[in-house]
């Protein structure tokens, strides 16, 4: 894993070069193509590594996710597995997060990957030596101006290569939780972001206060405009179902449903097992956490 320090000048990175171009159709005729016949040698398009999510949800380049959730739902959680899958397929992922410090997002990660509560020295430096390459961490706690944060990655697209964003979360980026104008700014400038470096931008963000956090929210009660969830690619609501965890009759104890994916063409509900000794978000009720074949991989 590498830090991007936080002291770097990145205004030379504040704006976008414009780009005006109008082209004929016909430009796209290899693209087209491609999108309907993959090359048998094209990278695939990654995705979440479990068996139920990995041919219905694509991080297509040139997208942006949402994940929302109730405070404690594990979004952060879910998400620094999807994180290990993306470093698994070599994907380049940066993470810029305002709610928790690398150290403590390195713990977690390591205790997934290891599939167990106490990774070993020895699997530590493996896991570390195989992140550089696949995993930058933007090392910035507390609230950031997002227009700094559209510098920064794009300064991290040039010098790094990243493909995937991961940005926790939109609250700490925008001031003022009414303020819905510059959510939506925000929002629309990650948007165009995507496409522009052909990235892909997974964002966490809020639910509304519900009346009880037994019940699963839906895309309605997501915090601030609907704009955000009309904006964006997809969107996903991790939801941690606390009844069935207390009941221990072999439900899934979280959901994570895509209630939009606008390029794909599943859309539904996904149970999940957490495992709290690996904190690995398991496929099944019999299932065993496994641990990342890192050895095998060598360096990115
Ligand atoms: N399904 C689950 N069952 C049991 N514990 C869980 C589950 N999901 C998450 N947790 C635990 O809940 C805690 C909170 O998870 P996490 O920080 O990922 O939540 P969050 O939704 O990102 O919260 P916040 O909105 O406050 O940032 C973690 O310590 C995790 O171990």
């Amino acid at each position: 894993m590498q830090l991007i320090p936080d002291n770097i000048d990145f205004s030379a990175y504040m704006n976008e070069p414009e780009q005006h171009n109008v082209r004929p159709a016909s430009d796209w005729l290899q693209d087209t193509i491609d999108a309907f016949y993959a090359a048998p040698d094209a990278t695939p398009i990654p995705t979440m590594l479990w068996e139920k999510s990995r041919d219905r949800i694509k991080f297509r380049p040139g997208e942006v996710s949402i994940y929302a959730g109730i405070n404690g739902h594990g979004k952060s959680m879910f998400l620094s597995q999807v994180e290990l899958d993306l470093c698994y397929q070599n994907e380049r992922v940066m993470v810029a997060s305002f709610e928790m410090k690398p150290v403590k997002q390195m713990h977690r990660m390591s205790r997934q990957a290891y599939a167990g509560r106490e990774p070993s020295i020895p699997f530590l430096t493996s896991l570390s030596r195989w992140t550089d390459g696949r995993l930058w961490m933007y090392d910035h706690v507390g609230a950031v101006e997002w227009r700094k944060l559209i510098a920064v990655m794009r300064y991290s697209v040039e010098k790094f290569g990243i493909t995937q964003f991961v940005i926790d979360s939109l609250m700490k980026c925008v001031k003022g939780e009414d303020d819905y104008n510059a959510q939506k700014d925000f929002v629309n400038e990650l948007c165009a972001f995507a496409q522009a470096h052909s990235v892909h931008i997974h964002l966490v963000h809020h639910m509304r206060k519900g009346e009880s956090e037994l019940k699963a929210p839906g895309k309605f009660d997501i915090k601030g405009a609907g704009a955000i969830t009309d904006q964006v690619d997809n969107v996903f609501i991790v939801w941690r179902d606390k009844k069935a965890e207390a009941e221990k009759k072999g439900n899934p104890n979280c959901y994570v449903s895509c209630e939009k994916q606008r390029n794909g063409e599943w859309e539904g509900r996904l149970g999940f097992w957490f495992d709290i000794a690996s904190q690995q978000y398991l496929e099944s009720a019999d299932q065993h956490p496994t641990r990342y074949n890192i050895a095998a991989q060598g360096r990115a």
